[in-house]
């Protein structure tokens, strides 16, 4: 996937109108967004539609997809019928439910991204030592897409090294969770940025400021 300025906007309002505005907004600096489960819940998949017929987007849901096989398909049928271009699972629910998803994802020649291991606090307490085998799990499978943390740069560095240099990784955590843009690009391909853009005074502005740091 190619992402414009190797910035994703983690689009987390509640509201179309916000979403829209933020968008018009971005759309000349920004040509790839995250839709997850805030926006979604409050709005239904048609906000996945409506901004991709608004805006030349592409999206990726972020639904971090954990369950059974066959509900797994489902889920992912329904995201990727409303038009997102890709979607995010959870690799920790085993082989079997992270191939439905890409299983999915190849009748509508979308992408799968292999959440290895969360940004936050408390993914040290289960995810962090399982983090590695699911990477290797993903490589195993021939997934080429990942999603690691910007939160700790060492793990972000062996998850690269696990996945190899063609694996394409994005990464959240850059901003309000204390990750740092530039040094994320050192070993992913783009920087996953939410509040810190759409919370700001001047979005525009600090989108622009972010990449000038890059
Ligand atoms: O480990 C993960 C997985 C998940 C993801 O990207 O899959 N995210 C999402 O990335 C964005 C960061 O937002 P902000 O903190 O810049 O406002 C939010 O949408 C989070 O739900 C993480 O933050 N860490």
């Amino acid at each position: 996937m190619k992402v414009k300025n190797n910035i994703i906007l983690a689009l987390d309002v509640m509201n179309m109108k916000e979403a829209t505005e933020i968008c018009e907004k971005l759309e000349k600096d920004l040509d790839t967004i995250k839709i997850g489960y805030p926006l979604t819940l409050a709005e239904g998949l048609e906000a996945v539609s409506e901004i991709k017929e608004t805006f030349n987007f592409k999206v990726i849901c972020d639904y971090k997809v954990a369950d059974i096989p066959a509900t797994n398909s489902k889920i992912c049928n329904q995201t990727f019928k409303a038009g997102a271009d890709a979607i995010i699972c959870h690799g920790f629910v085993g082989q079997d439910s992270v191939q439905a998803c890409a299983d999915e994802a190849g009748e509508f020649n979308a992408e799968v991204f292999l959440l290895t291991e969360m940004s936050h606090p408390g993914a040290k307490l289960f995810l962090q030592e399982n983090a590695d085998a699911i990477a290797k799990m993903g490589v195993d499978m021939g997934i080429k897409n990942y999603v690691a943390p910007a939160t700790r740069i060492n793990r972000l560095k062996e998850i690269r090294e696990i996945v190899g240099k063609d694996a394409f990784i994005i990464s959240p955590g850059v901003g309000k969770q204390g990750g740092d843009v530039k040094e994320t690009l050192t070993y992913a391909n783009a920087a996953i940025i939410g509040r810190s853009i759409y919370e700001s005074d001047d979005s525009q502005k600090a989108l622009k400021d972010f990449i000038s740091l890059i």
